[in-house]
Formats: C-alpha cells, structure tokens, sequence
C-alpha cells in the first residue's frame, strides 16, 4: 500500500464537511454533507492530496482518519464535557452573540474559556502533525481563533490563513471579552485574517492597533517580530451553477408544483428558510406578515407564509427560549387568523436535502431574509440562484452581509416591523417588470462571484504573501 502523502493543503474547522448515516443493515457510513465550503474545496484539496481536520459532531467518538469522496479526513474529538464547555458554551453562548450585535446577552465563564484553550491547541497540534513542510493551512470560524498562533509556535514553515465566516463586531462589543487580548494574538498568527465585508477587517485593524498597539497601515498589521499580517474581505457565496441546475431539473419543477398545490394554490407564498437561531430575525418577520393579514393587507387563503426553521444547537438555553417563542406566535397567529386548510403561517421545525431547498425557492414568490445580523446568508443568494425565470422578489435585511452585494433586493431594517410591512407589501404588489430587472442584476452578481472565485481569491491572496 503505498502510503498517503502528505497534504500541502489542509483545512481546519470546527465541522468536517460529512454527516453520519445509518444504512438499512444498520451500519454507519459517511456522506459528504451538503453545503458550498465543501464543494468549493473539494477540488482544491484533491489537486493538493489535501485534508480536512474536523469534528464529527459527537461526544468521545475516537475515529481514525478517514476518506470520503477523495477527500482526506482527520477527525478531532470532543468530550461530552467539551462538547458542553467548548462548543455550546464559548462557542455558541459567548462568541457567537458577541460577534452578532449582542442580539442576545453573550454568557461568560472561565471553564468555557479554559475549554477553549484546550481544544484549539488540540486542533493547532493535529494540523501541525499532518502538514507538510512548507503547507498551506486554512482556518476556518469563530471555534478555532487560538489555532493560527498556537500553529505557528509549533510550525513557523507554515503558510497560515484564517477565515471568519460570522461578522467581526466593532471595538465597543469586543472589548466586553475578557480574553480579548488572546483572541486577538491567536488571529495574528495567520498571515491572512479573511473576512466577509470590509468593516470586519478595518474593525480587526483598528482593535489590534489600539489594543495590542502596533504599528497599522490599510489592511496590513506590522508586528514587532519583523512579520506582517493582511487582514481583508472575501465575501463568501454558493456554487450557483449547481443550484441553477437542480432548480432547472423536472423533478424539482414537479416538486415546488405539488409544494404549492399542498399549500391550497394560494396566489401568493412568502418563504423564510432559517436555522432556527435568534440572530435570524424570524419571530419580527412573521409578526411583521401577521399584522399584515389581520389588517386586511393579505387574505390567507391568497397568501400564506411558509417558515422552515433548521433545529440548532438544541441544548443553548437562548436556542430552546426562541424555539417556544416561535411555537407561541405560530399558534397564537393561526389561532386567531388562519382557516379550516388555510393557515397564516404554515411552520415547519425539520431541515431538507437541498433539492427540496431548491423546491421551495421554486414555489415562493416572495422570499424573506430578516436577520438582525448575519456574516452573509447563504440562503438568499440560493434563492436568486433558483430563480432562472428572473421572477420572484427578495426580501432582505440590510444587516446581512449579502445586503452589500444583493443591492436590488427589496432591503429593510429587520427592527422596523412597520418598515418591514411596507417592503412586504411592495415586493408582493410589484409589477413582473420591476421583479425581472432585481432579479437579473441580482442573478449577474451570484453568478460571478460563486464559492469556487471566493475560495480561488483566498488561496491566491495567501500564496501572494511572504515568501
Ligand atoms: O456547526 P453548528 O453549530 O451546527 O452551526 C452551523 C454553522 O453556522 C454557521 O453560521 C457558522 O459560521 C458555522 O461555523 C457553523 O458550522
């Protein structure tokens, strides 16, 4: 057997990119998971012999290295204690709404921060193992900030890249973070800090200047050391041709027809399709929508809205609070508005493969995108993907990401329930011309700037810099 070689491209992110499935014999097996890192670096690491060091999503699960679909495989593994400190806890309880606006209170614990420690150097030092000399290393999101400089101190040959996939928050917000300083020094051990938008790399800059005081120039940090880091955007995107084509295909056609024949042919359906996660704005949007039907705008046997909440993160106290929030406003909403067969709202709490995605964006006319705060969205650049007919109309808060590239979308501040009636209300009324001429500006952007370019600009403006 001739042995692997070793990889001169290696990903690190919290998630490896496959899901564990039970086969009818009642054997696991592994299947690539369905989502654009993926198939963006897929590619890249098959011309590279690349790996992708990850977790595999349970607690104490010892796993050898493994392959799926020529990608090379080198799980992590977690403790339940982990699982609990590192991932629910600093992970998803202390960074993530730190970073999104402090949407909810972000909770803070030593442990959780200790735990944190220790699994990014666990990461740092599987990478470091498996590395070739000379490599290039790709670091992904907010779980695993510590790995560059921990990998740098175990691997100075290394190129080293970071990508933040969440908003960076402005200095007032990251400073509330008692371990401010060494999140800051575990970002600076890469040589390239990416970022979604502009305003995550300059709020970087300026917080390592003021903070940790070095010397700053543009998107550059000049360390006392002689090195100098880069920190700039590259907004993220999906593999659209790949949507398109599903969204094209008869079966997926046949799908959104029988989707909207289910739904009582209304004239009209809304679509919301959301991890169920605060920062996604869901319980404004569909009081915003209900207020609109109880008013009389909207006539629920014409119009329905249909909201697909992802579970997620299931044992985060905030997570378990918003999902009987939502529970609540749905009942209470259909309770008091919907008919026999023709509800308001029609809430639907499971995720789906991606043709049923594909479907739905096939069968919404009107597409709704409202989180308070968000990295990009994925979601509403799928949604224009799909729309090959130039038709349907998408709703999109101004505090996504994708707000600075989807500028012909109908935008709304998702805090503004009466300014979010009055976009739903036009996008709803407006004339087949005026959805044609967004949707096509909007389709040219997704189109251009896919995953694949998103990850090209990335590995291209690494391998630029430092010899
Ligand atoms: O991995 P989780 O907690 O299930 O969340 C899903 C994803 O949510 C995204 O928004 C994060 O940027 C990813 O890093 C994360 O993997």
């Amino acid at each position: 057997m001739t042995p692997t070689p070793q990889p001169s491209l290696v990903v690190v992110a919290n998630r490896l990119p496959v899901d564990e499935v039970v086969e009818p014999d009642g054997t696991t097996s592994w299947r690539t998971s369905p989502g654009g890192l993926v198939t963006a670096l897929e590619p890249v690491l098959r011309t590279n012999s690349g790996a992708w060091i990850g977790w595999a999503g349970g607690a104490d699960q010892e796993l050898e290295p493994f392959d799926v679909d020529g990608t090379h495989l080198v799980p992590v593994s977690l403790s339940s204690d982990e699982v609990e400190e590192f991932y629910e806890g600093f992970s998803n309880a202390t960074l993530w709404p730190l970073y999104h606006d402090v949407v909810a209170k972000p909770v803070f614990h030593r442990e959780w921060w200790e735990s944190y420690v220790r699994v990014n150097r666990r990461f740092a030092e599987r990478a470091a193992e498996v590395a070739a000399p000379g490599a290039t290393v790709w670091v992904q999101d907010y779980q695993l900030q510590l790995v560059p400089q921990m990998l740098r101190d175990l691997r100075p040959d290394l190129k080293i890249g970071f990508y933040l996939h969440i908003p960076f928050p402005p200095h007032e917000l990251f400073v509330q973070l008692p371990w401010r300083r060494q999140i800051l020094e575990g970002l600076l051990g890469a040589d390239l800090i990416g970022f979604q938008l502009p305003g995550g790399a300059a709020n970087l800059v300026r917080l390592v200047r003021d903070r940790l005081g070095h010397e700053v120039d543009g998107e550059f940090v000049h360390l006392p050391e002689g090195r100098t880091v880069r920190a700039a955007a590259f907004p993220i995107s999906i593999d659209a041709a790949e949507f398109e084509a599903m969204a094209r295909s008869e079966e997926v056609e046949q799908r959104a027809r029988v989707i909207r024949e289910r739904l009582g042919n209304p004239r009209t359906v809304f679509l919301g399709i959301d991890r169920l996660d605060y920062t996604k704005g869901i319980h404004a949007r569909l009081r915003a929508y209900s207020e609109l039907v109880a008013e009389g705008h909207l006539d629920v046997g014409e119009s329905v809205f249909v909201q697909v909440a992802t579970p997620s993160r299931e044992r985060v106290e905030q997570y378990r609070l918003l999902r009987d929030d939502i529970d609540r406003l749905v009942g209470r909403v259909n309770g008091d508005l919907g008919r026999f067969g023709a509800p308001a709202i029609a809430y639907l709490h499971s995720s789906f493969p991606r043709e049923e995605m594909a479907a739905l964006y096939r069968a919404a006319d009107v597409m709704v995108v409202t989180p308070f705060r968000d990295g990009m969205n994925l979601v509403a650049k799928e949604y224009v993907a799909c729309r090959w007919d130039e038709n349907g109309a998408l709703v999109l808060s101004e505090f996504a990401g994708a707000a600075h590239e989807l500028r012909q979308a109908w935008q709304v501040n998702p805090y503004d329930i009466n300014g979010m009636k009055v976009a739903l209300l036009e996008a709803f009324h407006a004339s087949d011309e005026d959805k044609t001429r967004r949707m096509r500006a909007m389709r040219a952007q997704v189109a251009e700037y896919d995953v694949a370019k998103w990850a090209s600009d990335f590995l291209s403006a690494l391998a630029e810099l430092r010899p």
